[in-house]
């Protein structure tokens, strides 16, 4: 047994009451919930539960998986509740909510529930008007309802901010009884301050988990925090906070944590990636604050696996060498999951433009055609806005009504409308593009053999044994959107959770000239981080790397 072993076993035996866990990529954080778990079923007393919190349907399934590998179906199903936020606190209101006069017979809100009361206000503004104070009220609503407020000090809250309009739509909703989603976590948080409420559920679940603690806000900590206290463990990587614009505190939550728990337990050692993808994303990890990586088996991993970078002079030179290399570790290991990795949609646009000329198999997780729930908004919008809507007014329609969905869904909706925006220039207009939209199976099942093509925010969870990143430039890494230095430094958490998907090799590109919308080639940058990285390339020429790709799968059946 090594030390490494021992690090993960005393984190997975400890009787410490308060666990905090904070660790790198891959180095077992959600592993280390389930084997928790595992050796918690055996404290609990009769009837008692263990409750896992997550907080995205995606984060709730990969935990969902870990827990029946590990403890079985059976087991996993009647010792451990897997819950996110919204359906946590939705049960605790039909539970308890008599207790502070909240009606109990409510209706799950849908992604509906708050547009369509908020668009109840609109009448009588032109689009672009009604687009802009959609989103203040949205946002304004948002706001007061982040803490345990009670409908009156929501009220008085949302009379503080001089909008008569929020005031108006927060008085119908209160009138006919109906919840928003920030309704179920406000309602919730105040239940479980109601100390014979949160008693029962303290009793009742004798341990907490939670997994990505930093994509949390303060409000759906507290819910963790008192709706357990006999055992509680909380894993995540701040390092790896890519979604403050939803609400997300990293540092708050750690702090806060850290008050609680004393000094965190680290697990040192990555088990996903090789020694040459950890050199990388030890240099992007330093810079970030944190501290280099060591892999778990660095023996293990054939020539200690691979990180490259090239640049080339064009995005199409620079496609096509993705498609090619790509397309030839496929060929010669069926079984390996190559993912093609892409900051924003726009720049993945000459990548997936060269796999559908060649007709190289690929499967795109545009989340335009992998989510239903995304799916359906997108025609919901389209219905709302009838005839011939733009895609600004599409894209304006969907996100200021999106304000309440969950980080995900948000998330999900920003990547699918830069997937259509593609789709048009295909297409020829919206409505062909909005027809082509169909529901494909889920990807959060896991990954299958084969290629795959996402963007940055949608891998985050997952593992691929090669990682291509295409568009290292300035614009796409960092993001043009980014403007501020705490925005930038996102951007390089960003860069920091891709290259950590990989587990054998990771392959960043970058071209020096683009295509604008108009046909029209323009100069890019490098990305400012290219010399952070430069350092840690194993391959420094394309025959190089294709030269290893080729030993790597002639003489050696596929690495770790
Ligand atoms: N103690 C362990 N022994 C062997 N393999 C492990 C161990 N812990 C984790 N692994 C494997 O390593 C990989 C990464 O683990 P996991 O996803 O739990 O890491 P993580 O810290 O949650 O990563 P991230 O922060 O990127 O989500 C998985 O394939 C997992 O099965």
């Amino acid at each position: 047994m090594t030390t490494r072993r021992q690090a993960f076993d005393e984190a997975v035996e400890t009787d410490q009451r308060n666990l905090l866990v904070i660790a790198a990529p891959g180095c077992g954080k959600t592993e280390l919930l389930a084997h928790r778990a595992l050796q918690q079923i055996s404290l609990l007393a009769e009837g008692r539960q263990i409750l896992a919190l997550t907080f995205s349907n995606k984060a709730k399934t990969n935990l969902n998986g870990r827990l029946n590998d590990v403890l079985g179906v059976e087991r996993k199903r009647r010792f451990v509740v897997v819950h996110n936020f919204h359906g946590h606190s939705a049960e605790i209101i039909r539970c308890h909510g008599r207790t502070l006069g909240i009606p109990v017979d409510f209706e799950i809100p849908t992604d509906r529930t708050q547009p369509d009361i908020v668009d109840a206000y609109l009448e009588g503004l032109t689009e672009r008007e009604a687009d802009g104070v959609r989103a203040l009220i949205n946002s304004q609503l948002g706001e007061a309802k982040r803490g345990p407020y009670s409908d009156d000090e929501v009220l008085a809250r949302l009379r503080d901010t001089g909008d008569q309009r929020s005031v108006l739509v927060e008085e119908h909703r209160q009138r006919t009884g109906v919840l928003f989603y920030d309704d179920l976590l406000r309602h919730g948080q105040r239940l479980l301050r109601v100390p014979e409420i949160a008693r029962l559920y303290r009793t009742h679940f004798q341990s907490v988990m939670v997994d990505e603690f930093q994509d949390l806000s303060p409000q759906q900590l507290d819910i963790v925090l008192r709706s357990s206290d006999r055992s509680r463990t909380v894993v995540g990587d701040p390092l790896q906070g890519i979604y403050s614009w939803t609400g997300a505190r990293p540092a708050e939550n750690e702090r806060l944590l850290r008050r609680i728990s004393g000094d965190p337990l680290s697990l040192g050692t990555s088990y996903r990636s090789s020694p040459n993808v950890l050199r990388i994303l030890g240099a992007v990890s330093v810079e970030l604050g944190g501290a280099p990586l060591a892999a778990a088996d660095p023996e293990n991993w054939f020539e200690g696996g691979t990180a490259a970078g090239f640049f080339f002079k064009t995005g199409a030179d620079e496609a096509n060498f993705v498609r090619t290399t790509a397309a030839e570790i496929h060929e010669r290991a069926p079984e390996a999951t190559i993912g093609v990795i892409c900051r924003s949609g726009w720049r993945r646009k000459p990548v997936d433009s060269a796999f559908t000329r060649s007709g190289t198999p690929a499967r795109r997780w545009d989340l335009a055609t992998d989510d239903p729930e995304v799916i359906s908004r997108i025609h919901d919008a389209v219905d709302r806005l009838g005839a011939t809507p733009t895609l600004d007014q599409l894209r304006t329609h969907v996100l200021t009504n999106a304000e309440s969905a969950d980080s995900e869904t948000f998330a999900a909706l920003v990547e699918a409308l830069d997937a259509l925006d593609e789709m048009v220039a295909e297409s020829g207009s919206v409505m062909a593009a909005v027809s082509r939209l169909r529901a494909a199976e889920d990807v959060a099942e896991g990954i299958t053999p084969g290629i795959h093509l996402l963007n940055a925010h949608v891998g985050k969870g997952q593992q691929f044994d090669w990682v291509f990143i295409p568009g290292f430039d300035e614009g796409n890494m960092p993001s043009f959107l980014a403007k501020s230095a705490s925005e930038r430094a996102e951007e390089l958490r960003v860069l920091l959770v891709v290259i950590s998907r990989a587990r054998h090799g990771v392959v960043i590109t970058g071209a020096a000239s683009l295509i604008s919308k108009k046909g029209n080639p323009y100069s890019v940058a490098p990305s400012r981080w290219r010399p952070l990285v430069r350092g840690s390339m194993t391959h420094s020429t394309r025959a190089e790397l294709v030269s290893h790709i080729r030993r790597m799968y002639s003489d050696h059946q596929s690495s770790s």
